[in-house]
């Protein structure tokens, strides 16, 4: 019966060295396939009657590639066995858990440490460079002073942008420093970059104040409020905020609301009101429990995205207090005050804080002979140079940091420094 079974060679044994299977050696696998491939393949007889070399080494091949096969089932049945064995995934996966939770603690405590370590840095780059900046800007000459033949009397040096001259009737130079000074080439883009470092810091909890003065007709509202393509300080200022929060959307829950309403004649108005159909609400700037000056009643609305900033802005613009003067076509004839206020949430400590953005465009300070007022204008003026010249003085008081500071002389002065 031996004899009937084909003499194969395998595992690396040469055909010289050929051996039988015994019961030992039997692979029941290797054999069916072998049986297969010798009985099903055209059957190449050597001399000696046996399977010729190429078949032999196909059946070397496929064992060894059988083998292989058989070692990976085997370490896949010992994977299944592990993860059948609950006893042995459970108390392993809790431990990794605890590992996670624990590193996880640990990043967020550093996130924190960091980000407030962030702020500081940020806030105390802002004040090193003073907590209270001027910036002049220049606009150019419009088409009548062109059309009148004017020429520019401002002088720039192009190696410190921070000073200007200004020539005067009698050839003398006047010579002015400032913390920044934009000429008239210089586009709305450029006035924002400046501005953009002071607004993020009420993002991190601080007040922050920007007035736009100047003289009537020199750019004022131009700069704050800007036109539809040409947008100002205010639109951008919100762009930036909604911006920025969003970025720090991992760490901060922002939410912010935007207020807006003049000083007419020292009257409070508020412009998001409508007051065609009936008197204006009489607003006023009182004390909080808190101590905090806030004014009652004033509509304070919500904005989710630049779309509603940019449709809150314009119903504010429209209703203003506008009227022409010598000086300027649309002069404003009121202050203007826009007033964000950034709620704002820490997600890992549940830390809050508030914070107020005032972005100011004053009405113009202006001579009076000079604009030729008269009327209703006369009394606009007075009232607009009146609440000026307070602020300049609660300025300078803040400047020279000088114990008292006059906020209270006029109610304009009292609602800029809420
Ligand atoms: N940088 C500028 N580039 C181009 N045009 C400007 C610039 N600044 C101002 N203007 C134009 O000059 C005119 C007067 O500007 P604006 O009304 O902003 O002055 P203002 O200082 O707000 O005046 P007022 O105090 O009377 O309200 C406007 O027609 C405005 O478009």
């Amino acid at each position: 019966m031996e004899d009937q079974h084909p003499q194969i060679c395998c595992d690396g044994v040469s055909p010289c060295e050929s051996k039988g299977y015994s019961a030992d050696n039997y692979d029941p696998d290797a054999v069916e396939e072998s049986e297969d491939t010798v009985t099903s393949g055209s059957r190449e007889v050597s001399p000696a009657g046996g399977p010729t070399l190429p078949i032999l080494q196909k059946i070397v091949d496929l064992s060894s590639k059988i083998k292989v096969l058989k070692d990976e089932h085997a370490l896949v049945c010992n994977q299944v066995k592990e993860i059948k064995n609950c006893s042995f995934v459970e108390p392993e996966m809790s431990k990794a858990l605890q590992l996670l939770n624990t590193e996880l603690g640990t990043l967020k405590r550093q996130y924190l440490e960091e980000s407030s370590e962030r702020k500081r840095l940020y806030n105390e780059n802002i004040e090193l460079k003073g907590n209270i900046r001027v910036f002049c800007r220049c606009r150019p000459l419009n088409q009548a002073e062109v059309g009148n033949g004017c020429a520019s009397v401002v002088e720039f040096d192009a190696s410190h942008d921070n000073e200007l001259q200004i020539l005067s009737t009698d050839s003398s130079k006047k010579h002015f420093k400032f913390d920044h000074v934009f000429k008239p080439e210089d586009s709305q883009e450029t006035v924002f970059a400046q501005t953009k470092p002071i607004v993020t810091s009420v993002l991190d909890g601080y007040n922050v104040c920007i007035f736009a003065y100047g003289q009537t007709g020199t750019g004022k509202t131009f700069t704050m409020e800007g036109t539809p393509e040409n947008r100002g300080v205010n639109y951008r200022t919100l762009e930036e905020l909604f911006r920025s929060s969003e970025s720090r959307s991992r760490l901060m829950k922002f939410e912010l609301s935007v207020s807006m309403l003049e000083v007419y004649n020292e009257k409070i108005r508020d412009l998001l009101v409508d007051n065609s159909n009936h008197p204006p609400k009489k607003l006023e700037v009182k004390q909080s429990a808190e101590g905090t000056q806030e004014v009652p009643g004033l509509v304070e609305a919500q904005v989710f995205n630049t779309d509603e900033v940019w449709d809150l802005l314009k119903r504010g613009y429209s209703v203003r207090s506008v009227g022409s003067t010598a000086a300027n076509e649309q002069s404003s004839r009121s202050h203007c005050l826009l007033r964000v206020t950034v709620k704002g949430e820490n997600l890992i400590n549940g830390q809050k804080t508030r914070s107020h953005l005032w972005l100011v465009d004053l009405a113009g300070s202006e001579r009076v002979g000079k604009v030729e007022t008269e009327g209703e204008r006369l009394k606009e003026s007075q009232f607009i140079n009146k609440s000026l010249s307070a602020l300049g003085d609660v300025i300078a008081a803040l400047a020279s940091k000088t114990s008292h500071i006059p906020y209270r002389f006029s109610p304009s002065v009292k609602t800029f420094c809420i």
